[in-house]
């Protein structure tokens, strides 16, 4: 069956004293990876940092501290930590709440290997990981005026349970109806500079020479709440996310004319004749690329409004054949609070080490890691969670039920 050990947790201070100081106060693990070793160790005692990483580069005889990327773990009492397809370090922590257990530690995946060559510095990344499923996020881009505000409302509005809206990032002055935290979070450039550099976006894109971007975290926090994520971003934007991990129905809306764009630009009112002039320079560019650029899966022109809304319904199966129940919203995992974790073929298998807890199959459950899908910067999702029957007899995955 090829039951591999692989929990590797070890004295490393004693294994290589280089002189390097070991930063961790709490609780460490080291993995393998080619000639490199992961040291993934917690702070426990610290208040302000709760989880660090550091590189022994077995090659180079030496120790690097990576940059570290995405969201990261929030401080938790000590984990388990297990290689997957060489290339990400799965990371179980012991004592956290059901929806915050399971991280990926990304080495080497795609996402990585790109941001070390764009940095030239060792990179990890941080993904949270997530039971089951989301459905498909839909982009939809256009140039300014073309009516992709007034469609998207018309679809949260008939279909309130099912859509919910990636919350985007500007550095644009709020118009005098927009509310912060709902139609963009308005913020200062160096702000968000600054986490986008620290890989909390998953795009981002100068536009009319402003910034804009979706955090990992807009597109997720809709996702988490089981409903579908709907992106109002540009043809740049679209672009990045067709590169990224994040799997996607792309829809492109063109105006009839640039004439009828300009005048419902006019006809809104939000911007000055300078910015009118602006955003119709770059309509021309926008409409251009959004039909020949391949990005998109769909292009609908929005000439009589409700015509195009009802093209866009039955783009996304809501033409009445299609159940409209919105997903219920991922569930987490209750994973004991100390435990030990081994790997067989795609299952990790998670045994209670809480004294007391008894039978220590009893508490056992296995991580099905063979339908992975996303990565950082977003979620990793596809984790499927059983629960292995008590057995006495036995230690094999055999007598295992799904947890719904
Ligand atoms: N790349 C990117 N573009 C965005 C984002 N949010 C909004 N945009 C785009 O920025 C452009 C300007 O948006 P906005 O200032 O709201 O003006 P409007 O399109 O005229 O209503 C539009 O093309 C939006 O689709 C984002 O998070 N990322
Ligand atoms: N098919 C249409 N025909 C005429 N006016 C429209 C149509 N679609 C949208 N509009 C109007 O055009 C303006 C721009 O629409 P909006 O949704 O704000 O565009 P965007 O979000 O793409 O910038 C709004 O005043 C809206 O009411």
């Amino acid at each position: 069956m090829g039951e591999a050990p692989v929990i590797y947790v070890e004295n490393l201070k004693d294994r290589f004293s280089d002189g390097f100081n070991l930063r961790f106060k709490g609780f460490e693990t080291s993995i393998d990876v080619g000639d490199k070793t992961f040291v993934i160790g917690s702070n426990n005692n610290d208040s302000i940092s709760s989880i660090e990483v550091q590189i022994y580069d077995k090659s180079k005889v030496k120790w690097v501290i990576p940059t570290v990327l995405g969201t990261e773990p929030k401080r938790y009492k000590g984990h388990s930590a297990i290689l997957l397809n060489e290339d990400r370090i799965m990371v179980i922590t012991w004592g956290s709440t059901p929806d915050d257990c399971i991280w990926f530690l990304e080495v080497d995946t795609e996402y990585v290997k790109q941001q070390k060559k764009a940095s030239g510095t060792e990179v990890v990344a941080w993904s949270k990981g997530v039971r089951g499923d989301a459905e498909k996020p839909v982009v939809i881009s256009g140039p300014s005026g073309v009516g992709k505000g007034t469609l998207i409302n018309m679809l949260m509005k008939e279909f309130p349970t099912m859509f919910g809206f990636s919350v985007s990032h500007t550095t644009r002055a709020p118009r005098s109806m927009e509310k912060n935290g709902v139609h963009y979070h308005f913020t200062e450039r160096s702000i968000m500079e600054k986490d986008i550099k620290d890989g909390k976006f998953l795009e981002f894109a100068s536009v009319h020479g402003n910034l804009y971007g979706t955090s990992t975290e807009a597109v997720e926090a809709v996702a988490d709440s089981g409903k579908r994520c709907i992106l109002d971003i540009d043809v740049q934007g679209a672009k990045s996310v067709r590169a990224s991990s994040l799997d996607a129905v792309f829809i492109f809306i063109s105006p009839p004319s640039v004439a009828k764009l300009e005048e419902r630009l006019h006809l809104r009112g939000t911007e000055t004749q300078e910015q009118i002039q602006k955003r119709l320079r770059n309509a021309k560019a926008e409409i251009e690329q959004g039909k020949s650029s391949g990005i998109f899966d769909h292009i609908l022109c929005n000439d009589h409004l409700e015509k195009c809304y009802d093209d866009l319904k039955k783009l996304l199966g809501l033409d009445g054949t299609t159940s409209t129940n919105p997903k219920p919203s991922s569930k987490g995992i209750n994973l004991p609070s100390k435990h030990a974790a081994s790997k067989i073929n795609n299952k990790i298998l998670i045994k209670s080490e809480t004294p007391g807890s008894g039978n220590p199959s009893k508490n056992s459950i296995v991580l099905d890691v063979s339908l992975l899908k996303g990565g950082a910067p977003s979620r990793t999702r596809g984790l499927n969670v059983y629960a292995v029957d008590p057995n006495p007899f036995s230690d094999s995955l055999n007598g295992i039920h799904k947890l719904s």
